[in-house]
């Protein structure tokens, strides 16, 4: 059996607006966060993962930030590509685990309603998804207030 093990990291910054997605849900804040796309750090950090256990690249690569048609998009369209190549390279999703990193907004109770999303676009029981959160004791750009980081792993086995 074939067992590949990916992470992915990424960052967005705030800036205005009124809420937050994060890991596919919406969550109301007194921020936005900034990016080509709709911004969602958790669903990028592990679209990546799952890049990286395939050795293909990262989302940038599949999706450049240079194309206008990923302008504003939703994130789950990364993740369900990543989803898909891998089962056309045979592997299937084994496990995800996402670490939202910020002081606010506070994941906790939002948590549930991320899993159950990132489960449903990878075809995954929600057993097998997992979403965490830490501050970093208001230290560096996150403790700041200054934007949220998000990492993540993905464990793919051989079909
Ligand atoms: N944005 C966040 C950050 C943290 N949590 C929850 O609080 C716990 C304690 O965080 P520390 O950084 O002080 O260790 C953490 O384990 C999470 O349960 C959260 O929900 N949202
Ligand atoms: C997702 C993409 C899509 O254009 O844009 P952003 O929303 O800026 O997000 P980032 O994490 O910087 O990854 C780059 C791009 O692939």
């Amino acid at each position: 059996m074939d067992i590949r093990l990916g992470n992915g990291f990424d960052v967005h910054r705030f800036g205005a607006g009124d809420h937050v997605v994060l890991c596919g849900v919406e969550i109301p804040h007194d921020r936005g966060l900034q990016g080509h796309s709709d911004a969602d750090v958790g669903m990028h950090a592990l679209t990546d993962a799952i890049y990286g256990a395939l050795a293909q690249g990262d989302i940038g690569r599949h999706f450049p930030p240079s194309e206008a048609r990923w302008k504003g998009a939703a994130s789950d369209i990364f993740l369900r590509h990543a989803s898909d190549l891998a089962g056309q390279m045979g592997f299937a999703l084994s496990n995800a685990d996402v670490t939202l990193i910020c002081e606010f907004p506070k994941i906790g109770p939002h948590a549930p309603a991320m899993r159950a999303r990132l489960a449903g676009i990878m075809g995954l029981e929600i057993s097998r998804v997992s979403v965490k959160a830490t501050t970093s004791e208001r230290l560096g750009f996150t403790g700041r207030g200054e934007g949220i980081a998000a990492i993540a792993t993905a464990t793919l086995v051989s079909a």
